[in-house]
């Protein structure tokens, strides 16, 4: 079957394609390009980071990027002309830190700052009563143990990996810092997480802003991601006549057409096809 074929009621991971020979391999789904020239430049390649390229960690800041994924990701995204972009909860400077040199387009805090092609920065302008919220949740989560609170400029989570018990207590919490930061901000739930992000994007219109711009335009987009905030980028891929893939088990409450099951498949077939 040819990715135009893909059946997009198809959830299930399928079986593994005769070009793969790794055992990490045995789940890539049918329909996804493969890797040569002329078949990946109907393509624009769309990652979310966290629980999709790289493994989930205890903490935030224990993230580890896997010996060969930038060099993978950069000879991809070489063979794309540049259509491969990061989307992500992350901020665009810590995006940095992990792919070092690397500098690929990037929309971080979950869409609200983009970094295009050409390298133009789109920023979110912070109010005084959001850095004022950030402070009371600063303070007032030092009442929980094991809580960690990530500052991340124009966005701030709450972490409960450590202290699950704390999840209704924090997302209280957060509802009364939401009040204090005013409209221009919004919740985000996420693993193990609860944020506050600028409600002026989300990552279905980042998606649509990169493939609006050269070199993503008059390609498919394919995307992938793991989580709730991933939601909105898979609905613009499959209305834009792309393909969304979840990494993690088949939901029935996802808009993702495909899935794989981890992110070390997708790490090994990415390896795979930017050869
Ligand atoms: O959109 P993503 O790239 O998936 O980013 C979403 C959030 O990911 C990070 O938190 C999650 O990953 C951590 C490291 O594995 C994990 O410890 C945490 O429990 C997860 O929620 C990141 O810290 C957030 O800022 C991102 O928004
Ligand atoms: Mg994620």
């Amino acid at each position: 079957m040819s990715s135009k074929e893909h059946d997009p009621m198809d959830r299930s991971p399928l079986t593994v394609p005769s070009r793969t020979t790794s055992p990490e391999n045995h789940a890539i789904p049918h329909g996804l390009p493969d890797g040569s020239r002329d078949v990946l430049a109907d393509w624009a390649f769309f990652f979310d980071i966290d629980g999709t390229l790289l493994d989930i960690a205890e903490t935030p800041e224990a993230v580890c990027v896997p010996d060969g994924l930038i060099h993978d990701l950069v000879h991809l995204s070489r063979k794309l002309d540049g259509a491969l972009a990061l989307v992500t909860g992350r901020s665009i400077s810590f995006v940095d830190t992990l792919f070092p040199g690397a500098l690929f387009p990037v929309a971080g805090l979950h869409g609200a700052e983009r970094r295009d092609a050409a390298g133009r920065m789109s920023e979110i302008e912070l109010t005084s009563d959001f850095l004022r919220a950030k402070d009371e949740l600063k303070k007032r989560a030092l009442s929980w143990p094991d809580i960690l609170v990530e500052d991340k400029n124009a966005a701030i989570a709450v972490h409960y990996r450590q202290a699950p018990q704390y999840q209704h207590d924090m997302q209280m919490l957060m509802r009364e810092i939401a009040a204090m930061a005013g409209p221009r901000w919004t919740l985000q739930n996420g693993k193990m997480v609860t944020e506050l992000r600028p409600a002026t994007s989300d990552k279905g219109r980042a998606v649509k802003a990169f493939m609006a711009d050269a070199p993503f335009s008059a390609r498919r987009p394919l995307v992938f991601g793991d989580d709730v905030t991933d939601e909105a980028m898979f609905k613009a891929a499959n209305a834009a006549g792309g393909l969304s893939v979840k990494i993690g088990s088949p939901s029935e409450t996802s808009a993702a057409t495909l899935y794989m099951e981890s992110p070390a498949i997708l790490r090994s077939w990415i390896s795979e096809i930017a050869q």
